[in-house]
């Protein structure tokens, strides 16, 4: 996908001005990538049942976002809270589609093993039975599904993450992205540590940053996720970030941003991204989250106060904000947690008072 784009470093280059002005061209859609199942529950220590993992996937799907990050093909021994993934995959495959609109589901893979699981579910997974009885096609698609891979912008967190250096971790995507290439599934990647290590500090090398961003869009990645996994992340070293992405040739459209919300910088960070022209954004409903291998580090962005935030900006999400805030509101009561979301038990009292709720 990428490469009909770009298809080497040099063509990139080349059009960097065409490409930096479609990418701060004005838009009011804002795409929200909801990573709560994922990245929101992978810390949970208790386990949850395989039902409110499912139960959370399915009331998501009726918000309006458009991706759902869904679960992971990692190895158990060491994330067990993903353990079930198969089982949430072979539920989300069985759904009709959501209203309103169409989702996009990823699951995390970190190598060949992650694929080949998730692979085995995709084609193991009956086709979805048709909407109605009135319907003249007998058969229906599967929803439409992704990988997500990741990797790191530091040796020590690729190291802690992934039990490999930040070059063995690239050798392991390519099998993902010549097969994923071949059966037409996309595949999205993940810098984690973009703006700060657990391990090495806050001044993380854009340039780093922007090499492998450039590489793993050459390698196929149809979007890079750039992630500030322990929230450091701040304004000034925000904006220098994206500014050397673009230098590097690595459009707006080409990344989403992934915040941590551990310093409560997440939002002020957004706007420089939309100021960027970035228009994709990770978030987790309730504020969920935390990465296992970024100790301290808190949930990412809630889904609720950025939705809030872009709306009050006169952006368009297309996420309904009751139900996202329902969600929160459970999902945390699920787990026994408090709600994270400022924007989301705001917006709850106030439609209570109101009698609304
Ligand atoms: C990367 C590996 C797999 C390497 O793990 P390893 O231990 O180096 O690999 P290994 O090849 O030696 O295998 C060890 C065992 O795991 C099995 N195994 C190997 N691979 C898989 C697999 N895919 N699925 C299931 N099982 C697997 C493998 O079969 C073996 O089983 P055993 O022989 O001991 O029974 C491991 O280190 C791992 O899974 N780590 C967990 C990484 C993780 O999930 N981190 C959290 C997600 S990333 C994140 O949160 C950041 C992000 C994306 O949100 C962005 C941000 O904010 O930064």
């Amino acid at each position: 996908m990428f490469a009909a784009r770009a298809p080497s470093r040099l063509t990139r280059l080349c059009s960097l001005q065409c490409r930096r002005r479609l990418a701060t061209a004005a838009s009011d859609k804002v795409r929200i990538i909801e990573v709560g199942p994922r990245d929101g529950l992978q810390n949970e220590k208790k386990s949850i049942p395989l039902a409110t993992k499912v139960e959370l996937t399915e009331r998501l799907a009726h918000t309006g976002v458009p991706v759902i990050e869904a679960a992971s093909f990692v190895a158990p021994k060491w994330v067990p809270q993903m353990a079930s993934s198969a089982e949430v995959m072979e539920h989300v495959l069985r759904q009709p589609p959501p209203s309103p609109v169409p989702v996009l589901y990823q699951f995390l893979c970190p190598n060949q093993k992650g694929m080949d699981n998730f692979f085995k579910v995709l084609d193991s997974a009956p086709l979805t039975p048709p909407p109605s009885p009135s319907s003249t096609s007998s058969k229906q698609d599967k929803p439409e599904v992704e990988l997500s891979i990741f990797t790191a912008a530091t040796e020590s967190f690729t190291r802690k993450n992934t039990n490999c250096s930040m070059a063995e971790s690239l050798e392991r995507f390519k099998p993902i992205f010549s097969t994923a290439k071949a059966r037409n599934i996309g595949v999205r990647a993940y810098i984690s540590v973009a703006l700060g290590c657990p391990y090495e500090g806050p001044n993380v090398d854009p340039h780093a940053v922007a090499n492998l961003a450039v590489t793993l869009l050459e390698m196929g990645a149809n979007e890079i996720s750039v992630a500030d996994t322990t929230g450091m992340g701040t304004v000034p070293r925000t904006k220098k970030l994206l500014e050397t992405l673009s230098q590097a040739g690595v459009r707006a459209e080409d990344i989403a941003l992934h915040f941590h919300d551990t310093y409560a910088q997440a939002l002020p960070n957004t706007i420089v991204g939309l100021e960027h022209g970035v228009r994709s954004y990770d978030t987790a409903v309730g504020g969920l989250g935390g990465c296992p291998y970024s100790p301290g580090a808190t949930g990412n962005v809630a889904t609720e106060d950025m939705v809030h935030m872009l709306h009050s900006l006169g952006l368009d999400t297309g996420v309904d904000m009751q139900r996202m805030a329902e969600i929160g509101e459970w999902i945390n009561a699920e787990l026994g947690k408090a709600n994270e979301s400022r924007a989301g038990k705001a917006f709850l009292a106030q439609r209570k008072a109101a009698g609304k709720a």
